[in-house]
C-alpha cells in the first residue's frame, strides 16, 4: 500500500504547498517548528480542508478537490461541485496515534482494544488481536485499567487499538514528545516492528534525528510549507542541504550487517566492502543492523593517520561541503556507496585544502556508532 499525497493550502502567512508520496513502511516528516508537519497530518486526517488537495491511498481517492469527474471516490465520500471529493475523517480508516495514548479510563485495556476493534469496516479483514498483542507486548495487560500502567505501556495499547480498527494507514503526530528518553527507548523497537511488520504506510511526525535515523525508511525534508527533499532515509539524511547545521542535530544513517562478535566486546559490521567496529550490538551474525553515526562524531583526514585510537579509519570521497553561517561546515562523504557527513571548521575546510571530489579518510571512534537498532 502505498500514499499519495499533494497539498495546497494559505494558513494567514503560511502557505503550505507540498507533494510526496509516502510508500509501505515508515514515512517521517521532518522539518523545523513551523514547518507545516501538523498541518499536513491533519488534511491526510480529513480533520482540515486545504484550498487544494489530492489524497490517494492505493490508488483510491480519499480526497481530490480539483475534479468531480474522473477520480473514483471510496464508498461514502462526498462529492460536491464546489469541493470536488472530500472524504470525512471517520471513513478514511486512519489509525491515529497521539503524544498522549487517550484511552478509555473506564475501560480495561481489553475494552480499549475491542473499542479499536468496533472501527474496523464489516468488508475488511479483522486483525488478529492475539498477533497484535504479542507484536506490542501487551498480552499480560490486557485485566488492567488504563491508570495502572506506565506511560510507554499506555502509549503501546493506543497503538493496538489503532491497529485493530484495520486502518489503511497509520498518522503519528510526534507520538513520543511526551515521553521521558527511558519510555522513548521502550517504545521504539515497537515502531520498528510496525515498519517492518506491516504493509501500510505509516506517516510519522518528528523533529528528533535520532528518532528520524531509527525509524524512518522515508523521509520527507520540510522547510516553510514546502518539500525540501523526499526520499529514501539515507539519501536524505546524509543530504547537507536537508541537515541542521546546529551541533548535535545531523547524522547520517547507514544500513549494514552483523558480520562478527569479538571477545573484547566489539560487534564488526560489514557495510558494503569495509568494515565498522562498535560497541557489541545484540543480533546475531547475519543480522542487518541500522547504524546512526552523528555528524560531530566523524574527523576528516587527508592522509590515512597513524598511531591513532580511533578504531574507524574509512576511505572516502568528498561529494559535497556546506558552509555554514558560523564557523562550521558539513562534509558528505562517499565510503563505498554509503554517504557519511562531518561536521567539521570552515578553518579545517580551508586547512585542508577541502574540494569535492578529493580522497580522503573519514575517522570514526567505535564508542560514538552506539545508536543502533535491530532492522531485520
Ligand atoms: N489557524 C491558523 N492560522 C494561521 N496560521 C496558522 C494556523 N494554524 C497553523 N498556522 C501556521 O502554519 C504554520 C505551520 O504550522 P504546523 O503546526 O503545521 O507546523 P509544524 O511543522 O507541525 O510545527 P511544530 O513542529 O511546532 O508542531 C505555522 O507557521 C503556524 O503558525
Amino acid at each position: 500500500m502505498s500514499l499519495s499525497v499533494s497539498l495546497n493550502h494559505r494558513l494567514g502567512a503560511f502557505t503550505l504547498d507540498a507533494q510526496f508520496d509516502a510508500p509501505q513502511g515508515l514515512t517521517v516528516l521532518y522539518g523545523p517548528s513551523g514547518s507545516g508537519k501538523t498541518t499536513i497530518i491533519n488534511a491526510v486526517a480529513g480533520l482540515l480542508r486545504p484550498d487544494h488537495a489530492k489524497i490517494t491511498v492505493d490508488g483510491v481517492t480519499l480526497a481530490d478537490t480539483g475534479t468531480d469527474s474522473t477520480a473514483q471516490p471510496e464508498i461514502g465520500a462526498r462529492r460536491t461541485a464546489r469541493r470536488g471529493i472530500w472524504l470525512p475523517p471517520h471513513r478514511r480508516r486512519i489509525g491515529y496515534v497521539f503524544q498522549d495514548a487517550r484511552l478509555f479510563p473506564h475501560l480495561s485495556v481489553r475494552g480499549n482494544l475491542r473499542y479499536g476493534a468496533w472501527f474496523a469496516p464489516k468488508t475488511a479483514i479483522k486483525p488478529n488481536m492475539d498477533e497484535i498483542t504479542e507484536m506490542l507486548g501487551i498480552g499480560h495487560l490486557l485485566g488492567r485499567r488504563p491508570a495502572g500502567l506506565s506511560g510507554g505501556e499506555r502509549q503501546r495499547v493506543a497503538i493496538g487499538r489503532a491497529l485493530l480498527a484495520a486502518p489503511q494507514m497509520i498518522l503519528a503526530d510526534e507520538p513520543l514528545a511526551a515521553l521521558d528518553q527511558a519510555r522513548k527507548d521502550e517504545i521504539l523497537p515497537y515502531f520498528e516492528r510496525l515498519r517492518d511488520a506491516l504493509t501500510l504506510p505509516i506517516l510519522y511526525v518528528s523533529h528528533a534525528p535520532s528518532e528520524v535515523a531509527r525509524l524512518a525508511t522515508t523521509v520527507v525534508a520540510l522547510d516553510a510549507g514546502k518539500v525540501l527533499r523526499a526520499g529514501p532515509a539515507a539519501q536524505v539524511l546524509g543530504d547537507p542541504e536537508v541537515t541542521p547545521m546546529g551541533p548535535r542535530a545531523a547524522g547520517a544513517m547507514i544500513e549494514t550487517r552483523i558480520i562478527a562478535h569479538h571477545a573484547d566486546g566489539l560487534t564488526e559490521l560489514a557495510m558494503g566492502d569495509l568494515r565498522l567496529l562498535v560497541p557489541r550490538a545484540g543480533g546475531r551474525v547475519g543480522t542487518p543492523l541500522r547504524v546512526h553515526i552523528e555528524a560531530q562524531d566523524v574527523m576528516i583526514a587527508t592522509r590515512r593517520p597513524d598511531g591513532i585510537s580511533a578504531l574507524n579509519v574509512l576511505p572516502a570521497t568528498v561529494r559535497e561541503i556546506r558552509i555554514g553561517q558560523g564557523p562550521g561546515a558539513l562534509v558528505q562523504l562517499d565510503a563505498d556507496g554509503h554517504i557519511i557527513l562531518a561536521r567539521v571548521t570552515r578553518r579545517s575546510v580551508k586547512n585542508l585544502g577541502l574540494c569535492a571530489g578529493q580522497k580522503v579518510f573519514a575517522i570514526l571512534k567505535a564508542v560514538s556508532v552506539a545508536k543502533a537498532s535491530i532492522t531485520g
